[in-house]
């Protein structure tokens, strides 16, 4: 098979390309006029909904059953809903780091301004700025329903059949919807499972929506959190309760571990701590909550040593669960691993013949980008398409806190595991000229290469916008480019990019 070069596009329908339009589910064409294969995807993220456009591409007759909205958990609860409050956070950043470049902005816009404590929780500087959290939550949830309503236009445009309703498997080769109007089933060649996952929650901290909350629910808050206990510093607590502290809410993170992010660069997960508590969250570590429960006036989260924490709301970010129930897994011949994902090969396939899998419920790679591309890939190996493997190693992730952190390749732990050669060089931003002159004080950019070959392994970015700054890092992962190749590009000045080719000629000299 000739190996294929697909996009991993993120959600947002827009992004992929648009092939021809086709209003109905057509058969293939051919001299033999066989009917069109009948693909069946089971959850409309994306996971799913890519796999439909590429399974319509390649002339199938294809159904997505959705029991929720299309675009799945990462448009309705989980990316974009995330990153758009993230947005709002990162301009209450930017406002608070305003007097240092000489602006002013001291005149109170009106007595509720006044009162708002700083984010720093310096009890003596009164924050001048604040949020409409209702306004915040509203233009969330509105934009998260939009691009769902997008993806479903989309999917129908292309000719896609959407129907809602709970899927699951009945053998190999059927799917049942359970839906408002009662039971359908639909037979299928080819069926893909992209359920996704739910938020984990602890037995004796039962979420009521209102004061004890999983990030689902934080969307229909009117108030902005006074105090908010966020419950595990991976990557979903540290990005909220980066964002609460920027809007203006006190913040506790309890955090399992010695340190946040435990699972990131070391380096970056420490300076991301530092900025955290200099910006006045209280980090507790070692720390696991065993419980939570309301009071009068908001809740206590007891931790397994005994102490306890008040706040007026607590977060459980305490990881995710595969959407297995009720699937007809096991009846259908369909494998999962011990944690409960689905068993999947680098192509997608499951133990059953004909069945796929993409997205969280592998836990594969919890990312859109990585369930989007299973679920591309599946539909290309079942649809007899040029295919590639999944490769997670070129895979570029991204936290979105102020400084973001983001990585692709190898990391430094990677390395040192497998006893790689490898040289690596950071260079902080505070060095950067045009960080200086943005007033940006925290992060880094740190490269690894091979030290004979000078092929870069893998890098790290902290920076605002790491998010942007990564894609040169990833090209040069991609496409096995050396740190002098990097370092020959141009880059502007003033820059922060130019510190990656900063990095990369160090990197030359040691060799
Ligand atoms: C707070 C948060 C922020 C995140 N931010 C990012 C980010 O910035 N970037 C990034 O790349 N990733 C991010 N992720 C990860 C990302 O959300 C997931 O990797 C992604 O949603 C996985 O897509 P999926 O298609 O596998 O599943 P989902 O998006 O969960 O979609 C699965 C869909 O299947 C439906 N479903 C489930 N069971 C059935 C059934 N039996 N019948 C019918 N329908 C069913 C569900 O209703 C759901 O709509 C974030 C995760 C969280 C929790
Ligand atoms: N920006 C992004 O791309 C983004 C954002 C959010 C999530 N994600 C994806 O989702 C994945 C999962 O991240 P996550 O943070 O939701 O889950 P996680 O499982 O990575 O982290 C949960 C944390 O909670 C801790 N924990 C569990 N029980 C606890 C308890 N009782 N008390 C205190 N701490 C407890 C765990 O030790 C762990 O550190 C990520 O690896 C990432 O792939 C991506």
């Amino acid at each position: 098979m000739t190996p294929t070069t697909p996009t991993p596009a993120p959600a947002d329908p827009a992004a992929t390309e648009a092939p021809a339009t086709r209003p109905e589910p057509t058969p293939t064409p051919g001299a033999d006029a066989r009917p069109a294969p009948r693909v069946v995807v089971v959850g409309g993220g994306p996971g799913g909904y890519e796999a439909a456009l590429v399974a319509r591409r390649l002339g199938a007759d294809v159904t997505v059953v959705e029991r929720a909205g299309l675009g799945g958990s990462a448009v309705l609860t989980d990316v974009v809903p995330s990153k758009t409050l993230i947005a709002t956070a990162e301009w209450m950043t930017i406002a608070e780091r305003a007097p240092d470049l000489g602006i002013r902005l001291d005149i109170p816009a009106s007595p509720a301004d006044d009162a708002a404590p700083s984010a720093d929780g310096d009890p003596g500087r009164r924050r001048r700025h604040s949020v409409d959290m209702a306004a915040v939550n509203a233009r969330v949830r509105d934009l998260a329903q939009a691009q769902s309503q997008d993806i479903r236009t989309r999917l129908e445009r292309e000719g896609v059949r959407v129907v809602i309703g709970h899927g699951r498997l009945d053998g190999p080769e059927r799917v049942v919807v359970t839906g408002d109007d009662g039971e359908r089933v639909l037979d299928a060649d080819v069926v893909l499972l992209a359920t996704g996952a739910t938020p984990r929650t602890l037995p004796d901290a039962r979420p009521d929506g209102e004061r004890i909350l999983t990030w689902t629910q934080l969307y229909h808050l009117a108030e902005l959190p006074e105090r908010l206990v966020v419950v595990g510093s991976g990557v979903t607590g540290a990005e909220f309760a980066g964002a609460y502290v920027s809007l203006g809410s006190q913040v506790v993170l309890v955090s399992s571990r010695d340190r946040v992010l435990p699972g990131e660069d070391a380096d970056a997960a420490t300076m991301l701590e530092e900025v955290f508590r200099a910006r006045g969250m209280e980090v507790v570590g070692q720390a696991r909550a065993t419980a939570a429960r309301r009071t009068d006036d908001g809740v206590v989260v007891t931790l397994a040593d005994g102490r306890e924490i008040t706040g007026s709301h607590v977060l459980l970010a305490v990881g995710s669960i595969p959407s297995t129930a009720d699937l007809g897994l096991a009846e259908a011949g369909v494998r999962t691993t011990p944690s409960g994902h689905i068993e999947v090969d680098k192509v997608s396939r499951t133990s059953a013949r004909g069945v796929y899998a993409a997205g969280d419920v592998t836990g594969v790679l919890p990312l859109a980008s990585v369930a989007a591309m299973q679920g591309r890939i599946a539909m290309s190996h079942a649809l007899g398409d040029a295919v590639a493997p999944l490769k997670v190693r070129g895979v570029a992730a991204n936290i979105f806190t102020a400084p973001e952190i983001a990585t692709v390749g190898l990391s430094e732990r990677a390395l040192v595991e497998r006893d790689a050669h490898f040289v690596t060089h950071t260079l902080p931003l505070a060095r950067n000229p045009r960080a200086k002159m943005l007033g940006v004080r925290d992060g880094f950019v740190k490269l690894f290469a091979h030290s004979t070959a000078g092929t870069v392994l893998g890098g790290v970015v902290v920076a605002p916008r790491a998010s942007e700054l990564i894609f040169p890092i990833t090209l040069a992962v991609a496409h096995g480019l050396t740190v002098d190749d990097v370092a020959s590009a141009f880059t502007v000045y003033p820059s922060l990019s130019g510190s990656i080719a900063e990095v990369a000629r160090v990197l030359h000299h040691t060799e």
